[in-house]
């Protein structure tokens, strides 16, 4: 497995699979890889030739205030995992191999409407940096498909629609959401709980559970469930920020007729922020 920090050199051994026929699957990553990261690199690697991870911290899609200069980078452990994995390829550029100009004046891709609501209001410009990051790594790439996880629900599903909209030649490929025995989400951001926050965080997939289970056995005051999970949440020692009971389409407020429902939620432990998932078929 080779990790390439350069996009030249990156172009240059990847003309060289195309010209093999090699159909090439690209995993986009932050770094610090966990075990959900791996399922997303096998399930690329049953589906494409070469596989291409990509590990960058993308500066453009963290606000002011967040964790951009502390988060975790490990490309070191990383690239282990990527190969026993099935990696064929590591892509790890730095910031000014992306942005060369900076990004103030950088072009943005902004996804109308689902980006709207939940994490997009609570970190606004997020989803256009992570649109714009992500388009660009599609036109560095090309790849013919790529894998992102359910976990981060909101963006598979701003990814699904640039996709469309754009007409992009890029399969996209969800992956469902690794979870630790307790049940709490596989997460970069889990280390940063201290010990007694990291027993209280699996409260989180908990409040999921309880009110998928309230949805199955025909309670249909959405409103009602989700302000009784927020206090479930707040009882549980946690600082809920959204609960919200949507439409797994639109993202909008589901109604009990509609046929998926899921339910997304985010909360903070201290100063860490987490985010998990659960949706229900009917
Ligand atoms: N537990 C998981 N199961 C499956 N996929 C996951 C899981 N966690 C992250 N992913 C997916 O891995 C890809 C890269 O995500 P990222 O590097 O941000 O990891 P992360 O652990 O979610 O980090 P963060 O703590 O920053 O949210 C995304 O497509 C994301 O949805
Ligand atoms: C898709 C992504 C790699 C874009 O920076 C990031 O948002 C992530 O890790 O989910
Ligand atoms: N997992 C999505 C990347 C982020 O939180 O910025």
């Amino acid at each position: 497995m080779r990790t390439v920090h350069s996009l030249k050199e990156l172009r240059t051994i990847l003309r060289g699979y195309r010209r093999q026929g090699k159909t090439i699957g690209l995993v986009p990553t932050m770094g610090n890889l966990h075990e959900g990261h791996v399922s997303l690199v096998r399930k690329a690697a049953e589906m494409a030739d070469v596989v291409v991870t990509s590990i960058f911290v993308n500066p453009m899609q963290f606000g002011v205030g967040e964790d951009l200069d502390t988060y975790p980078r490990t490309l070191a452990e990383d690239q282990d995992k990527l190969a026993s994995a099935g990696s064929t390829l590591v892509f790890a550029p730095s910031a000014e191999e992306v942005y060369p100009e900076g990004l103030a004046k950088h072009t943005q891709v902004v996804v109308p409407d689902v980006s709207d609501g939940h994490c997009g209001a609570s970190r606004p410009g997020h989803f256009e940096g992570v649109a714009t990051v992500v388009t660009m790594l599609f036109n560095m790439i090309q790849p013919d498909l790529a894998v992102f996880g359910e976990k981060d629900f909101q963006q598979l599903a701003v990814i699904r629609k640039m996709v469309r909209d754009l007409m992009m030649p890029v399969d996209v490929v969800g992956a469902p959401t690794i979870r630790e025995d307790d049940g709490l989400a596989k997460s970069s951001r889990n280390g940063y709980l201290s010990a007694e926050e990291r027993e209280m965080a699996p409260a989180v997939y908990q409040t999921l559970q309880a009110t998928a289970q309230k949805i199955t056995e025909g309670h249909t005051d959405f409103q009602a469930l989700e302000s009784e999970a927020m206090q479930s949440l707040a009882r549980a020692g946690l600082r809920p920020d959204y609960f919200n009971i949507v439409n797994s389409e639109t993202l909008k407020p589901a109604s009990p007729e509609d046929p998926e429902i899921t339910i997304l939620a985010a909360a903070f432990l201290g100063t860490t922020r987490l985010i998990d998932n659960l949706s229900i078929t009917r």
